[in-house]
């Protein structure tokens, strides 16, 4: 092992979590169904540096936290710290590695026992590890205390008696006891109030240089990882889709998903405050179902059309966005409103397919649709109006497959990669 080799080693790690997976669900043959949380993430954290991940809420950033500090169990891949396998460790390594690497949590009024002092609760860990007589431990964490910002006459105090940004620093004081080497940080200030929020970042910042600490922070706060972090990996539904550094990223970002978060994000410079946010549109899928191939391209605005197609980005969009619909039934073929079509157990009479065709098209397009795609999502509307969905898919499968759906793109590009068939070779 060497100084350059990476503190921590991520390779293809997987956790899954299970529903339907209940005595009873087998008694009624129900078949279990995967939340498909970290799905196949790899990456190093060096020494010394912080790592942000980063992704909207439900992505999979505290369970790969989690998992890859051995408190979930993975459902596949490999963690390596300092060289050694953790998921493979004997009893006395794993204790080790459960003192060098620590975490904590986001909101420090349920990670503090309400029923423990804020110094019996600091000086946990190390009566876990036996480290030190009674005495000894209370000089620690007072020393400690002080060192977050509290006093070391706040010992004998309880949770309540704090604020948040007080309990927070006594959550970190608690993960440093036992000096660790690596913290993952999950969400640190997301609890706190924003004149708070810099005051621990900053502390985390103090701590980091005095006891070269290498941190992954997590946080779904963008303003938060460009202020602290070296690099940065961006998460999206359970995968990573771009690594590198942090001024690469927030400036040239590689991936369609980063250059949406990072357009969500309100700017400083005054001639692009007034500029209308755009926010990533279409919601978030299931873990569950994740999309084939790209798990972005059901959002993304770069989505790649297939050969020959000759409309805009936009058209190509939206076009997209009509095939999941289809694909995932969801267009009503009963009348809304004041349509003017008759619904029958069958679907929508002949006579009325066309005014069930003008109709749709008219609420699920912003654009007008040139020849021949006005003629094809005739076709697949006629399709759906029959109540055939299977052939409407078909149908727009035929004509507007993306390489985006057919296949998942690696994380590639030195130095700076991402998950994108735009981005290097194609
Ligand atoms: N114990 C569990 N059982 C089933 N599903 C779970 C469990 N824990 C998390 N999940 C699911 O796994 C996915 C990832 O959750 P996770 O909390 O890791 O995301 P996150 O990016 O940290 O989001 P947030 O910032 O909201 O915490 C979510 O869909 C979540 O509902």
């Amino acid at each position: 092992m060497s100084a350059d080799d990476p503190l921590v080693r991520v390779d293809g790690l997987r956790k899954y979590f299970w529903e339907q997976d209940s005595v009873i669900d087998r008694l009624m043959r129900r078949e279990p169904v995967p939340v498909r949380a970290v799905d196949g993430i790899s990456f190093d954290v060096r020494r010394g540096e912080t790592l942000g991940l980063v992704g909207e809420s439900g992505c999979g950033k505290s369970t790969a936290g989690e998992t890859l500090l051995g408190l979930q169990e993975p459902t596949e891949g490999r963690v390596d710290f300092e060289s050694e396998d953790v998921f493979g460790m004997g009893s006395d390594e794993r204790d080790a590695f459960r003192r060098e690497a620590q975490i904590v949590f986001q909101d420090p009024f349920s990670s503090l026992d309400p029923r423990m002092t804020i110094g019996e609760s600091v000086a946990q860990p190390l009566a876990i590890h036996d480290v030190g007589s009674k005495a000894e431990r209370r000089e620690r964490v007072e020393e400690l205390l002080e060192r977050v910002g509290l006093s070391a006459d706040q010992f004998d105090r309880y949770p309540h008696e704090f604020s948040g940004g007080q309990r927070q620093r006594v959550g970190i004081a608690r993960a440093l006891a036992l000096e660790p080497e690596f913290v993952v940080l999950d969400e640190p200030t997301s609890a706190l109030d924003v004149s708070v929020q810099a005051q621990v970042l900053n502390l985390l910042d103090d701590l980091q240089e005095e006891f070269d600490l290498t941190y992954l922070l997590i946080s779904h706060d963008l303003s938060v990882i460009r202020h602290v972090c070296d690099r940065v990996a961006v998460m999206y539904l359970g995968e990573l889709v771009e690594i590198g550094p942090v001024a690469e990223i927030f400036e040239e970002p590689n991936h369609p998903y980063t250059e949406a978060l990072l357009e969500s994000v309100p700017r400083a410079s005054t001639d692009e405050r007034h500029r209308e946010r755009e926010t990533i549109s279409g919601d978030v899928p299931s873990p569950r179902d994740p999309p084939s191939g790209c798990r972005f391209r059901t959002r993304c605005p770069k989505v790649i059309p297939p050969e020959g197609f000759d409309a805009d980005q936009g058209l190509y969009r939206e076009l997209m966005t009509f095939r999941q619909r289809v694909e995932g039934r969801d267009i009503t073929v009963e009348a809304v409103g004041d349509d003017d079509f008759e619904v029958t157990d069958e679907g929508v009479p002949e006579e009325d397919v066309p005014a069930f065709v003008e109709s749709v098209t008219d609420r699920l397009f912003d654009h007008e649709l040139p020849a021949p795609h006005d003629a094809i999502v005739e076709e697949a509307l006629a399709a759906v109006a029959k109540r055939d969905w299977e052939a409407a898919e078909a149908r727009l499968r035929e004509e507007y497959e993306s390489v985006c759906e057919r296949e998942n793109p690696a994380l590639t590009g030195e130095p700076h990669p991402a998950a994108c068939h735009l981005h290097g070779p194609r």
